[in-house]
């Protein structure tokens, strides 16, 4: 393995365990790459065999391959190890030319096929992916990407931008493949668009003028590794390792500068990525459709609070708590269609309009416009399909619902009045399957906004909060806390809601 000292400070930085197996001894320093000494596969095959005993690995992150032997050794370590561990995820950095210069292999492409066909994420950059698909002259990601994930079978292909152009941005690319990532945590929500197989999208920073990035590569594997066997999902993940980078490369900026960018240096990893500034912009069909949309009207609290904010599913539970003065209601109406749905969706709005509580509804933003709601909610899976500029120039309000920092970041670019993470625990109103948050995720997802000094959009917490847990969710600042169940199959539903308005009202 290359990198291994970056491997294992990037791993222990962000809390997981590793074991290390070396593929080679190099003979280099930070400007020059003079000999590689392979390891023979006699001995990364002992230490396999006993490292698999003391704890089965969730991800295998594979780097630096010396030789044939090597390559054709863990394709058939990998191939055993996938029958015993089905939900073994590998993730590969195709490390071939070193960046500072000189080649770590000669391994041919003919050569690496078999063990491509094992991997389920590879990281190559621009020239490591116009290697792996003999395309030398087109710059086309999308295009190299697809051969890439086309000819190996590989889930997602991540193409990182350091040797691209722009001397402004470096621009990551996923293409990622919807079967079996992440294969433990199957996401019940994604892709918005059902139709779609496959998806794929940019991660853009600016870039940082540093020339302390060497190993950049290897933490960069690593870090995604590192967030997969933590359980993210790939979007996730990828967003988590491209703010983790960012990091890193602006710790050292300075340092670069003072030398005069003379001499390069070690990549600078850290810890857990929890400042926003890190974070990438989210570059996506929607982000793109709606990159000139003007923000959302905001939900106009004039310093008053969002409080308890509860999703009720008819106009019986409307009736009982719109007298109750809530500021926020939303109806999420399912199983319903056609003349029905409208007459209730109608009959709901023109129920609200002598109350101050603002009313969302759910899902169904045509006829929330048609018939004058004062804001709509808006999950994942309805985005595409829904116009927002229409929703905008209506004048409602928007809510949108979101799971982990890439649909975060997504939604924050699109301005909308206030924004619904979830689902903080599991619930069984809806399946929320690989989306369960916890407190942890919730308070990561929280720092991703911007200072508070700059327009925050409130956020709304939701799934399985109730009386018992409601404190400890408000204790991360959240705006709001949104229950189904918690009020609707409360033994005493007045009751419970007044305890969960004291209790929202007391956290602020
Ligand atoms: C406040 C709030 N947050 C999230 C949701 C979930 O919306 P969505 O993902 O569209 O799922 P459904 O509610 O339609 O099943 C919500 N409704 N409200
Ligand atoms: C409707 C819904 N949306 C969620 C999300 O995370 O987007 S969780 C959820 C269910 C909320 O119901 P309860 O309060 O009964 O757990
Ligand atoms: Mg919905």
């Amino acid at each position: 393995m290359l990198g291994i000292a970056a491997d294992i400070k990037t791993a222990h930085g962000l809390g997981v365990e590793v074991c290390t197996l070396i593929t080679a001894n190099t003979v280099q320093n930070s400007h020059q790459l003079t000999s590689v000494y392979p390891i023979s596969v006699d001995i990364l095959q002992q230490q396999a065999d006993i490292l698999i005993h003391d704890k089965p690995p969730s991800v295998i992150k594979i780097g630096l391959l010396a030789n044939t032997e090597q390559v054709q050794w863990l394709t058939r370590l990998l191939t055993r190890y996938k029958k015993q561990i089905p939900d073994l995820l590998s993730v590969y950095d195709p490390v071939g030319q070193a960046s500072v210069g000189g080649s770590f292999n000669t391994l041919t492409l003919t050569q690496l096929t078999p063990l491509l066909q094992q991997i389920e994420v590879i990281t190559p950059n621009l020239l490591e992916a116009k290697a792996l698909t003999g395309i030398s002259d087109v710059i086309n990601i999308a295009q190299l990407a697809e051969k890439i994930h086309h000819d190996f079978s590989i889930t997602s292909v991540l193409i990182k931008g350091g040797h691209n152009d722009d001397q402004q941005n470096c621009r990551d690319y996923c293409y990622h493949q919807l079967n079996q990532l992440n294969k433990a945590k199957q996401d019940s929500q994604y892709p918005r668009d059902k139709t779609k197989t496959a998806i794929s999208y940019h991660l853009s920073s600016n870039r940082v003028n540093t020339h302390y990035n060497h190993g950049g590569g290897c933490s960069f594997a690593t870090a995604l590794a590192s967030f997969l066997a933590q359980g993210y999902l790939i979007r996730d993940a990828f967003t988590l390792t491209k703010a983790f980078i960012n990091q890193g490369l602006l710790a050292s900026e300075h340092l670069s500068a003072e030398n005069g960018h003379q001499y390069y240096g070690a990549f600078d990893q850290q810890t857990w990525p929890s400042t926003a500034s890190y974070f990438p912009k989210v570059i996506d069909e929607l982000s793109v459709t709606y990159q000139l949309l003007p923000a959302f009207n905001s939900l106009n609290l004039h310093g008053k609070k969002l409080g308890l904010y509860p999703v009720i599913g008819s106009i019986y539970w409307l009736k009982r708590l719109l007298p109750l003065g809530l500021e926020i209601i939303q109806l999420r109406i399912k199983n319903v269609s056609g003349a029905a749905l409208e007459q209730i969706i109608s009959e709901a709005i023109a129920l609200s309009k002598p109350y101050k509580t603002r009313l969302f509804i759910n899902d169904y933003w045509q006829l929330a416009i048609k018939h004058g709601a004062y804001g709509v909610h808006i999950g994942q899976e309805d985005l595409s399909d829904a116009n927002l500029a229409q929703i905008q120039q209506a004048g409602l309000r928007l809510g949108i619902s979101t799971h982990g920092c890439y649909e975060f970041l997504l939604a924050q670019q699109l301005q909308p009045s206030y924004l619904a993470i979830g689902a903080i625990f599991p619930t069984k109103t809806k399946n929320m399957t690989g989306q369960i948050q916890g407190i942890d995720n919730l308070q990561q997802l929280l720092a991703l906004r911007p200072q508070p000094s700059k327009k925050q959009i409130p956020v709304v917490a939701i799934g399985g909060i109730n009386i018992t847990n409601a404190a400890q969710v408000l204790a991360t600042g959240v705006e709001s806390i949104a229950v189904v169940t918690a009020i609707t199959e409360a033994k005493e539903p007045e009751q419970a809601l007044k305890q969960l308005v004291t209790l929202t009202l007391a956290s602020y």
